[in-house]
């Protein structure tokens, strides 16, 4: 550029040809004042403010594995022992205004009967939900309701096999199959648990195992803490279920010591409900469907053998709340309310058909002949405790039977 031509104009250089000039624009009119004010709010909202979010959006994991014993409460898993300490994966938190928060939970054996009532409450939540089913005992219809909800997705899939997904909360459960007490279901507690929880462990979820009063055995201790560590016979009919579901909460302890999942365990008692399956051979269910079609009450033993009936929504509640409170558990969740088999069947006699018979079959061998659980813990960690009792809950399950019988609902419905 020849020397006697004025430069061209250049607003860079020219404002900021001294380096005192942007220090002198951040101290001028206050604007440091500002800037250290701004950083102070934030600071504070940070700090204080409960909601915050995670910036990914947080997993839950609740397995549900698809073949365990014949009542669908054993279809979730999740267990463990008293433990005083809890996980807290550290996460990035960001003020909840920022970025919305929504869970995305995966429910494994979430088209079953206890997995598809907990995916209406976890969908009513606003939660994104991936179910995994493997469809033995679990069925479409159970949640064809949120096929078309964008935040649904149903998979076909056995737990037996890894899978791999993102989200934040799985929650492991199985479903029943007729009362075998074989070893594929035993490979579902154990294998599937153990999958789940590598996933669980892999993308930070928190894990929920159903687990169940199986656990217990044939109990020597009544009504249940969940402090009682059970009286179970390793080789029998039952162990498979029982021992599996055991394993399952042993592997899932020591995923929360050893790996620092956050999990939660629940031990849940015998449920009835809405989508029970109609002969899946447990008891509830095989006098309602009995009693609807006119054939007699099947009492195996002489029926003085008690369980305490839980109805599906206070078992869904439970979970919520186990599922969202800071306790790992295991939670004993069921319904205090003890009944013998023989009294059962008069409360179905009398809330169904006054006209139901009964007739006593031999029973099948190491069949508890006890159980009621003790829901302290659960009444005082989780302000839970069950509000559904056995004759109101009855006629509600009774309607919804009645619907699938007179469409010809048989075995298994799928
Ligand atoms: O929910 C639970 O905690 C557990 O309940 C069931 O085990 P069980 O308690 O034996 O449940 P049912 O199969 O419904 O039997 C309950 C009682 O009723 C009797 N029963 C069953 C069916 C029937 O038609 N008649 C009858 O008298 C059984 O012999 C047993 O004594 C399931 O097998 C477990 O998977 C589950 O974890």
């Amino acid at each position: 550029m020849p020397n006697n031509q004025t430069p061209p104009y250049s607003p860079k250089s020219y404002k900021f040809s001294s380096s005192r000039r942007p220090l002198n624009y951040i101290f001028n009119e206050q604007r440091f004042l500002f800037v250290l004010v701004g950083i102070m709010i934030g600071s504070i909202i940070f700090i204080f403010q409960p909601s915050l979010s995670a910036i990914t959006p947080t997993t839950t994991t609740f397995h549900i594995n698809s073949h365990v014993m014949p009542s669908m409460p054993r279809s979730m898993s999740i267990s463990h022992r008293e433990r005083p300490t809890i996980h807290h994966r550290p996460t990035s938190r960001i003020p909840g205004g920022i970025i919305q928060r929504r869970m995305r939970t995966v429910v494994t054996g979430g088209a079953g009967f206890v997995g598809s009532h907990l995916v209406d409450a976890l969908m009513a939540r606003g939660d994104e939900v991936i179910v995994i089913d493997n469809f033995f005992t679990g069925r479409k219809e159970n949640v064809a309701h949120h096929l078309d909800n964008p935040r649904f997705e149903l998979i076909r899939h056995d737990v037996v096999q890894p899978i791999l997904l993102e989200m934040n909360v799985v929650s492991f459960g199985n479903s029943s199959t007729f009362g075998i007490h074989d070893s594929s279901r035993h490979k579902t507690n154990v294998i599937g648990t153990l999958n789940m929880l590598g996933l669980a462990k892999r993308i930070k979820a928190r894990f929920l195992i159903t687990s169940t009063s199986e656990v217990y055995g044939d109990p020597l201790e009544h009504p249940q803490k969940e402090s009682y560590w059970g009286h179970v016979n390793p080789i029998g009919v039952r162990s498979c279920y029982d021992e599996g579901k055991r394993t399952a909460e042993t592997l899932t302890m020591d995923y929360s010591r050893t790996e620092g999942v956050e999990v939660r365990i629940a031990r849940i008692f015998n449920t009835y409900g809405p989508r029970m399956c109609l002969d899946d051979g447990r008891v509830v269910s095989n006098f309602v469907s009995q009693t609807l079609r006119k054939q007699p009450m099947t009492i195996y033993g002489d029926g003085k053998q008690t369980r305490s009936f839980q109805y599906v929504s206070d078992l869904v509640d439970g979970l919520m709340a186990l599922m969202e409170g800071k306790h790992i558990g295991p939670f004993n969740l069921g319904n205090p309310g003890e009944f013998t088999v023989l009294e059962l069947a008069q409360v179905v006699k009398e809330t169904i058909d006054p006209n139901a018979t009964i007739e006593f079959k031999k029973n099948t061998a190491d069949d508890p002949q006890k159980r009621k659980p003790d829901i302290s813990k659960a009444k005082e960690l989780l302000n839970w405790e069950p509000k559904i009792q056995l004759r109101d809950g009855l006629p509600l399950m009774m309607l919804d039977f009645k619907n699938r019988i007179l469409k010809g609902g048989g075995d298994i419905d799928k």
